[in-house]
């Protein structure tokens, strides 16, 4: 048995399916769509729960802000036997047609972040496993769930004198919403044979006032609460889903 020196998490854990936020608090608000929920870890952002969904074992770990504490989740999860991982997000959309709450399942992501840069060239490509990206959007259209299916851009800061120009000329590009760390689950867990999807919740439209949209989010403004109970659900039953046909 080897702890995992940041999630302080082991492999007597035994668990091959894990969805992951960003913010630790949204680990709590997982465990309300999980059954027999148990507290594993608190170590700096990393906090940790099991449950079951459906009777499937389920890890659920936040990753915290950006690439590097990802990229260091995605390695300690991999090594303790987690073969599947969907990051349940928000993000800002970049497109005037996606609306607060709306979920956009991440088909591929600019790298415009460092973390993935420092595990292999740009060039090579930051998408998600087709089976549980599919298996999301399945859920998500069954369920008549709003969602939108494209393009994400990874990015490493919020306050930039630049922040407006860059978006617009993503969006010119027809990138749907920007996040932190798609790019460094993807990248990263590719290469270490994870299979990978990112589902976002928006919350802050494209032109709208960042702060007050970040703020009204924390504030639990009821559009943006639905969508992320909306994409806690629809990663849950894609996870489901896919170990479903991995049993058969
Ligand atoms: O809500 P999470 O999952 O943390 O995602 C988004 O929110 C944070 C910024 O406010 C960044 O981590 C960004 O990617
Ligand atoms: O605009 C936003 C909102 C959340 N997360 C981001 O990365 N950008």
């Amino acid at each position: 048995m080897e702890n995992m020196p940041h999630l302080k998490l082991s492999d007597e854990l035994n668990i091959k399916y894990a969805i992951l936020p960003g913010d630790p608090a949204r680990v709590d608000r997982i465990a309300e769509q999980l059954e027999e929920v148990q507290p594993l870890a608190y170590n700096r952002e990393y906090k940790s729960i099991r449950g079951l969904y459906k009777g499937l074992p389920v890890l659920a770990v936040s990753t915290g802000i950006g690439g590097p504490s990802t990229g260091i989740a995605v390695e300690e999860l991999s090594r303790i036997g987690v073969t599947h991982a969907i990051r349940i997000g928000s993000c800002g959309a970049l497109q005037t047609n996606i609306h607060l709450g709306d979920l956009i399942m991440v088909q591929g992501t600019v790298r415009d972040e460092g973390t993935s840069k420092t595990y292999i060239e740009l060039i090579y490509p930051a998408v998600p496993d087709y089976e549980l990206l599919n298996a999301c959007v399945k859920v998500a259209e069954k369920e008549a769930i709003p969602h939108h299916v494209g393009l994400g851009r990874s990015h490493d800061s919020f306050y930039t004198d630049r922040e407006d120009e860059i978006d617009a000329y993503w969006a010119s590009k027809g990138v749907l919403g920007a996040d932190m760390e798609t790019a460094a689950l993807y990248t990263i867990g590719r290469l270490r044979g994870l299979h990978t999807a990112s589902i976002l919740n928006t919350v802050v439209e494209y032109k709208d006032n960042l702060e007050d949209n970040i703020n009204s989010y924390t504030d639990g403004a009821s559009k943006t609460m639905r969508g992320e109970w909306n994409e806690i659900h629809t990663a849950l039953e894609a996870l489901y889903m896919v170990s479903q046909a991995d049993d058969r």
